[in-house]
């Protein structure tokens, strides 16, 4: 079904003088699987708290599913499941009390096959489980009712990666059964985190926040193809003047080579604009990037925050790279 599960339009939120979220414009569409990322303090839990009216705007507006944010009420959340790193639970019952407990609430209630593929210790006390066992049986309290709209906020962090797998394939189940009976309104998945492969693995969405401003929000898809490493190896022509096209991000030359990340390569000629840059190469490499080297390169090009580590690694690679091509080069003079 075509629509948006979740839009904004200059939603925003301020805490005295720290602008906690920019104006933000944002459509998650329906059936999506969307990711927010963003480092610590980026905005992505007040976004999230704006949508699920446990926050007030300070300017703005949001519609989900169809209802203003601001007057969400418990109707709504039995279509909208919500799960939080800090959520706090009723820690005095038992799994299988929690679930019974809820179940009266929500007239599409099945936990049979959540409770065998979670591995759910039903008669354990909620307050006797590990951080990885809260999150699933959490996961398994909202995804037990169908709902049409999962918000998750950090559900990955701490966990193990045996445990984020079994989350994200609960997940996708969900996502599955709905794409197979083709329900008119497709379950939709607004998740935040900060672990790029993971999100990269099963999201068809993603989101950048940087210091409360959304910096872009496309299909996975189209940021995954639009990114390249561009190696250029220069012969001994001569160069020219014409200056690198503004979707070329860092540029570094080299008197044997050039690199850069192509920003728009699935839309621009790169070929031509590589022959106008640089009339003196004589071969050209085009690597995917994953998305971790997508936003590491945002991040160095001046559109956030710098990964210092990740950048000495890369420095240092390209390094041995370029003495290596230098030598060859001078071995071959
Ligand atoms: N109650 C509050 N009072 C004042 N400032 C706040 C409050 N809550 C959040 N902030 C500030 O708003 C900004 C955004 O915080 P937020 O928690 O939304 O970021 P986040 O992207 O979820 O971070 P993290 O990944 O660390 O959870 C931060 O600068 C934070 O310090």
């Amino acid at each position: 079904m075509a629509g948006f599960a979740i839009e904004t339009v200059g939603l925003a939120k301020g805490y005295g003088r720290t602008q906690a979220l920019q104006p933000t414009s944002l459509s998650v569409p329906m059936g999506a699987v969307f990711a927010l990322v963003g480092h610590n303090g980026a905005g992505k839990t007040t976004l999230i708290k704006l949508l699920m009216n446990i926050l007030q705007p300070s300017a703005g507006s949001a519609t989900v599913l169809g209802e203003n944010s601001t007057g969400l009420t418990g109707e709504a959340f039995t279509r909208i499941g919500y799960v939080s790193e800090n959520q706090e639970l009723p820690e005095w019952m038992t799994v299988r009390q929690y679930l019974d407990y809820l179940q009266p609430f929500y007239p599409e209630w099945d936990d049979a096959d959540l409770v065998r593929v979670l591995d759910l210790p039903l008669d354990r006390k909620l307050k006797h489980l590990s951080r990885g066992m809260l999150m699933k049986a959490a996961l398994a309290s909202v995804l037990a009712f169908r709902p049409s709209l999962i918000v998750l906020d950090e559900p990955f962090s701490g966990l193990d990666p045996l445990v984020r797998d079994e989350l994200i394939e609960a997940l996708l189940e969900e996502v599955e059964v709905d794409t197979a009976a083709e329900r008119t309104a497709p379950t939709t998945i607004l998740i935040s985190s900060h672990d790029l492969a993971e999100i990269e693995s099963f999201a068809t969405h993603v989101g950048y926040l940087h210091q409360g401003k959304l910096v872009f929000a496309e299909e996975m898809a189209t940021l995954i193809a639009r990114f390249r490493e561009v190696t250029v190896t220069l012969g001994d022509g001569a160069a020219s003047d014409a200056a690198a096209p503004a979707s070329w991000v860092l540029l570094e030359t080299a008197p044997s080579v050039a690199r850069f990340v192509h920003s728009q390569a699935d839309t621009e000629p790169v070929e031509e604009q590589i022959a106008a840059v640089f009339p003196q190469a004589v071969g050209v490499e085009m690597e995917p990037m994953t998305l971790r080297t997508i936003f590491l390169a945002l991040a160095r090009s001046g559109r956030g925050p710098v990964d210092m580590a990740a950048l000495e690694e890369r420095r240092n690679k390209r390094t041995q790279k370029t003495d290596k091509s230098d030598k060859a080069d001078r071995s071959r003079a």
